[in-house]
C-alpha cells in the first residue's frame, strides 16, 4: 500500500506523515469505551502516539468494570497483561495503553499515581455502543477541557422527545465541545491483526482539527481519508446496521447471493435518502466514501448484526435478538436492532414509513409484528414506494 502523505483533494484529507510537532502543544488522548472496537482503536492510536512527537504517549482507554469469571477485575487485567482478555483476546494493545475504570478520574491518581485521564485529554475517542452515550455524556459535564476536540466512532442515533439526534451532536451539544467522526468498513477483529481497511473522518468546519484526526488514526495497514459531511458519514455508519440485520435475515432463510444483494442495494438506497431528507447538505460522493458502501459490504458479509439476524431467522423468530445476542456476542452489543426501532420512531412521527419499506420491515422483524420471511416478501409490494 502507498505510503500516508499530504495531499488536498477537493474537500477530501488523506493521511499526512508531518506530525505538526513544532508548532501544536502535545495533545493527550483518551479513549472512552473498551469493548472490541474500543480495544483496537486504542491499539492503532498508542502505536501511533508513540511514534509522534506531538502526541503524549501514554492513552487513556476508559473500562466500563466488570469482575471477569475468575474473580478479577478487567481493568487489572487489562493492566497486567496488556490484553482485554474479555473484549479483544489474544491481542496486545501497546503497553502506553493504560485502563481506566474512573470515568470522572477523581480515583485515579490514587490507584496508580499517574496524572491524567479525561480532566487532562486534549483529544477524545468516544467509542462505546450508542445505548451508552446519554449517559456518559452527563457524567462528564463540567469534568473535561473546555477546548477538546472529539471524535465519535459510534454507529447510531437517539431520538428524544424533541426528534433524532446523531451520536456527534449529542456529545457536542451537551458537552459544549466540537465533535467529527470516524466511520468505515471496520470490523475490529481484522484490524486488531493489522489487514488493510480504510475509513472515513468526517469534520464539519475545521480541516486542520481532520487533518490531525487522520494522522492519529493512520498507518499502513488503515488509510484515513477525510470528508467535510459529517452528518453524512455518521449517517452511513448507522443505517448500514439495520441493512446489515435485513442481510443476516436473508442469510438464516438461505436465500442466496442474488437476494442479498439486492437488499444490500434496497438498503443503500434507503441509506441515500433517509440521509439526505434527514440533513439536505449530505453528499452523494460519501456514499462512495469507506464509509459508505465499503462498510455496507463489509457489515453485510461479515458483521455481528448480520450474525445474530441470521440466527435469529434460523429460529423463525421464536428466540429474542436479546437472547441471540447475549449468546452469541458474550457481552458485545449489537446496534443494528435498537436503531431500526430508533428510525422507525422517525419514519412514523414524519409520515415516511411506506417511503422506506426496507427500513420499516427490519423493525416489524425484529419486534416480532412481522415474520423473518417478510423480509424477501415486502420487495415483491412496496418497490415503488421506495424512494427514486
Ligand atoms: N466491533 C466492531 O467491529 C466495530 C467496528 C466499527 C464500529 N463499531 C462501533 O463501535 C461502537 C462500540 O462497539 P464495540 O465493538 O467497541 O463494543 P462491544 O459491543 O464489543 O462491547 C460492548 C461494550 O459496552 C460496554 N458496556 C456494557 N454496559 C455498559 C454500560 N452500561 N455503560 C457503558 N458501557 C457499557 C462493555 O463494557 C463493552 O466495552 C458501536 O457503536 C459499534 O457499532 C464496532
Ligand atoms: O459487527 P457489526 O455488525 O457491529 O459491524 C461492525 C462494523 O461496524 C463494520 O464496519
Amino acid at each position: 500500500m502507498a505510503p500516508a502523505q499530504e495531499q488536498l483533494e477537493g474537500e477530501q484529507i488523506v493521511a499526512s506523515n508531518e506530525d505538526g510537532a513544532n508548532c501544536i502543544e502535545k495533545s493527550r488522548v483518551t479513549v472512552i469505551g473498551s469493548g472490541n472496537w474500543g480495544s483496537v482503536a486504542a491499539k492503532l492510536i498508542a502505536s501511533n502516539t508513540l511514534k509522534l512527537d506531538s502526541f503524549h504517549d501514554e492513552v487513556r482507554m476508559w473500562v466500563y468494570e466488570e469482575v471477569l469469571p475468575s474473580g478479577n477485575k478487567l481493568t487489572n487485567v487489562i493492566n497486567e497483561t496488556n490484553e482485554n482478555v474479555k473484549y479483544l483476546p489474544g491481542i496486545k494493545l501497546g503497553k502506553n495503553v493504560v485502563a481506566d475504570p474512573d470515568l470522572e478520574n477523581a480515583d485515579f491518581l490514587d490507584l496508580v499515581g499517574g496524572d491524567i485521564a479525561v480532566k487532562d485529554a486534549t483529544m477524545l475517542v468516544f467509542v462505546t455502543p450508542h445505548q451508552f452515550m446519554d449517559a456518559i455524556c452527563k457524567r462528564l459535564v463540567g469534568k473535561i477541557k473546555p477546548d477538546v476536540e472529539a471524535i465519535s466512532l459510534i454507529k447510531g442515533m437517539e431520538v428524544k422527545m424533541e426528534g433524532p439526534c446523531m451520536i456527534s451532536s449529542l456529545i457536542s451539544d451537551q458537552l459544549g465541545i466540537n465533535c467529527c467522526v470516524l466511520m468505515g468498513a471496520n470490523i475490529a477483529n481484522e484490524i486488531a491483526v493489522e489487514k488493510f481497511s480504510e475509513a472515513t473522518v468526517g469534520f464539519r468546519e475545521n480541516k486542520e482539527v481532520a487533518e490531525r484526526w487522520v494522522l492519529l488514526f493512520s498507518s499502513p495497514y488503515f488509510q484515513v481519508t477525510a470528508v467535510q459531511d459529517v452528518e453524512g458519514v455518521e449517517l452511513c455508519g448507522t443505517l448500514k446496521n439495520i441493512v446489515a440485520i435485513a442481510a443476516g435475515l436473508v442469510d438464516g432463510l438461505e436465500m442466496g447471493n442474488n437476494t442479498k444483494a439486492a437488499i444490500m442495494r434496497i438498503g443503500l438506497r434507503e441509506m441515500r435518502a433517509f440521509s439526505k431528507l434527514m440533513f439536505s447538505s449530505v453528499r452523494d460522493s460519501t456514499f462512495f466514501e469507506s464509509c459508505g458502501v465499503a462498510d455496507l459490504i463489509t457489515t453485510c458479509m461479515g458483521g455481528r448484526n448480520r450474525k445474530v439476524a441470521e440466527a435469529f431467522a434460523k429460529n423463525q423468530g421464536k428466540r429474542s435478538f436479546d437472547e441471540l445476542e447475549a449468546e452469541l456476542l458474550q457481552g458485545q452489543k449489537l446496534q443494528g436492532v435498537s436503531t431500526a426501532k430508533e428510525v422507525y420512531a422517525v419514519l412514523s412521527n414524519r409520515g415516511w414509513l411506506e417511503m422506506f419499506p426496507l427500513f420499516t420491515t427490519v423493525h416489524e422483524i425484529c419486534v416480532g409484528r412481522l415474520p423473518p420471511t417478510a423480509i424477501v416478501e415486502y420487495s415483491e409490494h412496496k418497490p415503488k414506494c421506495c424512494l427514486a
